[in-house]
């Protein structure tokens, strides 16, 4: 479904992806795991076209996005939750939603029922969410755009831990139930190998680990020495 294809990329004459490859079937999810500065928001951003890529193509469903820009990758079935969750503060939750609304199964009733806290909260404006309902929305609003494939990037950053629990739960559910296929860039890795089938570790811009998610989970050797972390440090 998504084939990247040995892609370097970067920002002006950096390069910081370096010939990185990588895919997802449909319905699968990916675990982008790494040490900081390794380039994995890089990743998400050039999967939406925000990088310039240098070689190498990006593949999606028949299709060469290359060259594609942001806006024709989202109606193609790209689903972007950026880190900033980019909500709409003067609009209200229900706005924030329908603004971004393209046509396919998931609509507002949908995204509400998925995430009840936001039908609670469908009137306040987007600056009066807590954190966790700022990143429901972030999802419910990439939801709206009907995707195929959700990239979120940290989307459990800077939030309580009871709340890590739930949304890590719900994008379980998009994937399982729901068929959606996504990318997990996440700094905590005990957490995004649980959310997901596959798991690949980015060093320098080049992948230096990939399988299965559960198998690398269960390795905390492995994990320690690609990741540097104490498991004990992790939260959830
Ligand atoms: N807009 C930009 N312009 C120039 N360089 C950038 C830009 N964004 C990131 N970089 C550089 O690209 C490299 C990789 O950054 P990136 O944010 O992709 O890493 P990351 O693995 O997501 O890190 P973190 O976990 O800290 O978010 C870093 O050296 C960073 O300084």
């Amino acid at each position: 479904m998504l084939d990247f294809d040995q892609v370097t990329a970067g920002y002006g004459n950096a390069v910081v992806l370096d010939r990185l490859s990588f895919s997802i079937a449909q319905g699968r999810s990916l675990a982008v795991l790494g040490r900081n500065g390794v380039g994995k928001t890089t990743l998400l951003e050039t999967l939406m076209g925000n990088t310039r890529v240098t070689s190498g193509a990006i593949r999606w469903g028949g299709d060469d996005i290359t060259r594609w820009p942001a806006h024709l990758r989202v109606r193609a079935g790209l689903g972007w939750v950026p880190q900033e969750r980019e909500v709409f503060p003067s609009l209200t939750v229900e706005e924030n939603l329908a603004v971004v609304a393209r046509p396919g199964p998931w609509n507002l009733g949908r995204v509400y029922d998925f995430f009840p806290r936001l039908r609670e909260r469908r009137a306040n404006y987007g600056n009066q969410l807590s954190g966790g309902e700022q990143q429901m929305l972030a999802i419910g609003r990439a939801l709206m755009t009907n995707p195929a494939l959700l990239l979120l990037d940290e989307p459990m950053e800077g939030l309580a831990p009871i709340l890590v629990e739930e949304l890590a739960r719900s994008i379980r559910r998009l994937c399982e139930s729901e068929g959606l296929a996504s990318v997990v860039v996440e700094q905590h890795p005990v957490l995004a190998l649980e959310m997901t089938h596959q798991a690949i570790v980015l060093e320098r811009g080049t992948v230096v680990h990939a399988g299965p998610s559960a198998e690398l989970a269960a390795d905390v050797a492995l994990l320690d020495r690609l990741l540097g972390v104490g498991i004990e440090e992790i939260p959830g």
